[in-house]
This record gives structure tokens, sequence and C-alpha cells, in this order.
């Protein structure tokens, strides 16, 4: 069988984090981590938006496997800022180089150019990228079930937990769910994106939210274009949402937040 995306991406993180291990040991990054900003209450903010009206995750994405450059012009801190403008509870930044043209350093600039909390959009395998995350700013980290095991899950969420930050925990199907509710974290993360063929279907989310128990906050994730997509996942009780792409193709990304986010059965959220 042909190796898939994650595979191909996993093999170049692990020796991205071995080389790191070298350059920067973990005493070190453990005293960067110490030393950061407070810890912003991630998963709360998206919680208090989504009972108020929508919870809105902002992607700052430069490009990405299956769309290659989305955003040519790409200027952090001013991203970060329009995206606060318009309304976004929360922000994610890609810190993938190889794959979506991501840096860690654009972490650091959108926390510093906002006081939104902040994701560590990245291929998460070992706990010293979560202590790294931590120096960087971040607020929460991503948990992609289809990548790691549940032990190394469970690893990379104590991490967190440890250093105070929230985990978003990332599942593609029914079965990557119920792996994740054997972990503590209240956020889950449905995708809807197939990492085979790319292609991007809301029925990921109509399917699975079904099977999200109480108690969990889910967050509808990529190929989320309009208000009318929004509106469709309210529908089945999704009220938080993880968007990139559609928003990075905006000359105004402030003013296209803004009006994603309205919907037009509540009014302006
Ligand atoms: O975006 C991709 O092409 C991609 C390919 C392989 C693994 C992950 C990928 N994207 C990560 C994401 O989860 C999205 O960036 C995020 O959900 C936002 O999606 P979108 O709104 O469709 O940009």
């Amino acid at each position: 069988m042909s190796a898939t995306i994650l595979d191909r991406i996993k093999a170049y993180k692990l020796d991205e984090i071995a080389a790191d291990k070298t350059t920067h040991p973990l005493s070190e990054i453990e005293a960067r981590a110490k030393a950061a900003p407070p810890v912003r209450p991630f998963a709360a903010a998206l919680h208090k938006a989504a009972q108020k009206g929508y919870g809105l995750i902002a992607e700052i994405k430069k490009a990405s496997p299956s769309k290659g450059l989305i955003r040519p012009d790409f200027d952090v801190p001013a991203l970060a800022r329009a995206y606060a403008e318009g309304g976004a509870t929360c922000l994610s930044v890609l810190t993938d180089t190889p794959s979506f043209q991501g840096a860690k350093e654009y972490l650091t600039e959108a926390h510093n150019a906002v006081k939104l909390p902040c994701l560590r959009k990245d291929f998460m395998y070992d706990p010293y990228q979560v202590a790294e995350a931590r120096a960087l700013g971040a607020d929460c980290i991503l948990i992609i079930m289809a990548s790691v095991s549940d032990a190394q899950a469970a690893e990379l969420e104590d991490a967190a937990r440890r250093w105070g930050m929230d985990a978003l925990i990332e599942v593609h199907d029914a079965e990557e769910l119920d792996r994740a509710c054997a972990l503590k974290s209240t956020l889950i993360g449905i995708n809807n994106r197939n990492l085979n063929t790319f292609e991007t279907s809301l029925e990921t989310t109509r399917q699975l939210a079904r099977g999200v128990p109480e108690g969990r906050q889910i967050v509808s994730e990529s190929g989320l274009n309009t208000p009318a997509d929004l509106a469709e996942m309210a529908r089945f009780g999704v009220r938080s949402f993880l968007i990139g792409e559609s928003l990075m193709r905006q000359a105004d990304v402030a003013a296209a937040t803004r009006a994603l986010l309205t919907n037009p059965d509540m009014g302006a959220q």
C-alpha cells in the first residue's frame, strides 16, 4: 500500500524533532516555556463564543499539500489582527514548513499581535514539541488521532495539561472518535478533509457529530466556505469551526471573517 500524506509528513517530522533536540535540548526549550506569557484559555473561549453564536478558530495558512500556495501576500501579525477585528475567537497557526510553508516564529508573531488564544497547528508526536509549542506562545495543541497511537495521544495530552494548555483532538472517522473519547480533552475536531483524496465533505461532520458524547465540544474543521455552511453545521449541534483557506483567499480578511460569522437566521454574531 502506498504511503499516505500523513505517513510522509510523520517521516520528515520525526527527523526534524530529532535534529531540533540536538540543536535545542529539552532543558533549553523547557526554560523558554516557563518564561513564556501566561496561557490564554482556548477551550473556554470557544465554549463561551459558541453559546452566544459561533466559535471560530481562524487559521493562518500560507499553503497546503492539497492546494499549493494559498496566500502569497503573507503578513502574519496583520492577518492575526484582521482575524481578531473580524470576530474570530481563537487563532490556529501552521508551524509546519515542508507541507504548509509555515514557521515556528509565525506562532509567536501571531500570539504577540493579538489577545486571542492560539493553537499550534502541526503534526505532534513527542512531548518535546508540546513544550516547544508553549515556548512559542501556544495555548492549545492539535492531536491527530489518525497519526498517533492511543498511548502517544495520552502522552501528548498529559504534556499539554502539565503546561496548562488545552488539546484539540482531531478525528476523521468513527473509530478515531471512539479513541478520542477515551482521552480527557473536551475539544473534539471533526476534520471534513479525506486525507487520501484531499476532498472535503461536510457529511463527515454530519455523520460523526451524533456519536460525540455530552460534555464534549465539537469543532468542525476544513472545507467550510459560507455562512450557509456554518448554519447547516449548527443544525447538527455544531457551533465551533476551524477555517483557513476560504478566509485566507480574501483580500479583506477582517471583512470576510465578519461576513462569514453573520448567520442570516441569527443576525450578526
Ligand atoms: O489542508 C490540507 O491540504 C491538508 C492536507 C493534509 C493534512 C492536513 C491538511 N490540512 C490541515 C487542516 O486541518 C486544515 O488546515 C484546517 O482544518 C483548515 O481547513 P481549510 O479551511 O479547508 O483550509
